[in-house]
């Protein structure tokens, strides 16, 4: 993706072939700052703190967390701590545990000298993965677009999302915005209603950020305008993107996501779930029953950020002193609500068959 003119992905090797660096989602839409990750404990932190997140995001950069451990020391211990620590940084993003995993199973038969340099490759095969991954769920999303587009005579598409499933959640193109990219790329008119996404406001800050900088149409409301905007016909699909969806179809994403999907169905909208493999958890079954839903600080609800007027950034709060907070920070939206699920193999429909004959060589396998 393109930033002020200059190609970006949101994470790539420092020039000591070592150090990483990321962009910090923390300082968005008012900065654009780069942060290097120099250790294991920095990656963790990154994570912990969401100065990266979203879950393709946060496994790639576990992957190179480990990296950067093997390079200061490749012993078994050291890979055991080093996969520990990245591994409780963030609950609900499937993608975290794949990618330690896979990291782990590619390094753990190596001779301690070895494990560096592959820990770094393998690393950024996981990166060169989701950008494939991602551009092919664009391609296929973007027929469901098109289709959208020609049922309305060629008027303007309008796509709800939710959260940021975008180009920053990802190493390039995003999940759910990766089919909206391509739309727009291709000249296909549409319009995109972006949910503010309250606490951390993703949706807001973020996601509005990126389609800003690819001159993508797009409108912020508030997180509970989608229904009201759903029944006036104001919206023709809702694409959103996944931390995690089960063997079944159930889809884990971001706290809002579940009243989106069941307002959606009451007014016939068709609600689709961008969901790459990694994303997929064939050793879980049950969504609302099984999924490790994260609770964060209540202070991202009792108090918000934001840019003054002299341009300073300040913190202040919303709410009454000694009135409790509850942050859940992720909901489940059960199969029977999504419409589809748009993956790099093709739509299939949120359930177990169909997630099976498309993902065989997953489904079969433990994670
Ligand atoms: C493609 S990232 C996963 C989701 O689609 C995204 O909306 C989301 O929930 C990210 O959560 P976050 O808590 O910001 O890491």
């Amino acid at each position: 993706m393109r930033i002020e003119g200059k190609a970006f992905t949101t994470i790539w090797l420092g020039d000591d072939a070592a150090s990483i660096h990321v962009i910090d989602q923390t300082r968005l839409p008012h900065k654009f700052e780069i942060v290097t990750i120099s250790n294991v404990a920095e990656a963790a932190r990154a994570i912990a703190d969401m100065q990266v997140r979203g879950a393709p995001l946060i496994g790639v950069t576990a992957a190179y967390g480990v990296a950067l451990a093997m390079r200061a020391d490749p012993s078994d211990g050291n890979l055991d701590k080093a996969c520990a620590i990245l591994a409780a940084t963030r609950p609900t993003a499937v993608n975290l545990k794949w990618a330690i995993e896979s990291t782990r199973r590619r390094l753990s038969g190596l001779p301690p000298n070895e494990r560096g340099p592959v820990a770094y490759a393998h690393a950024a095969a996981i990166a060169d993965e989701d950008v494939a991954l991602c551009e092919a769920i664009g391609e296929h999303g973007l027929a469901l677009i098109e289709a959208a587009a020609a049922r309305k005579g060629g008027e303007r598409v309008n796509i709800l999302t939710h959260c940021n499933a975008g180009w920053l959640a990802t190493v390039d193109w995003g999940t759910a915005t990766a089919p909206i990219y391509k739309a727009h790329e291709k000249g296909v008119p549409l319009h995109v209603w972006v949910d503010e996404t309250r606490p951390r406001n993703q949706g807001a800050s973020l996601t509005a950020w990126e389609l800003n900088q690819h001159g993508v149409p797009h409108t912020i409301v508030i997180d509970n305008a989608g229904g009201h905007l759903m029944q006036h016909g104001d919206v023709d699909l809702v694409i959103v993107g996944t931390d995690r969806t089960t063997a079944s179809g159930d889809v884990c994403n971001k706290i809002g996501t579940y009243l989106k999907a069941l307002a959606a169905k009451d007014n016939g909208v068709p609600f689709y779930v961008a969901a790459p493999s990694p994303s997929i958890d064939f050793t879980m079954d049950d969504g609302v029953a099984e999924t490790p839903i994260e609770t964060r600080s209540p202070q991202e609800i009792t108090h918000i950020t934001g840019r003054a007027a002299d341009g300073r950034i300040e913190t202040v709060c919303l709410v009454p002193l000694g009135s409790a907070a509850h942050n859940p920070a992720f909901d489940v939206t059960p199969a029977r609500l999504v419409t589809g699920l748009i993956t790099e193999r093709g739509v299939i429909a949120a359930s177990r068959d169909a997630l099976a004959r498309a993902f065989p060589d997953r489904a079969a396998k433990p994670q």
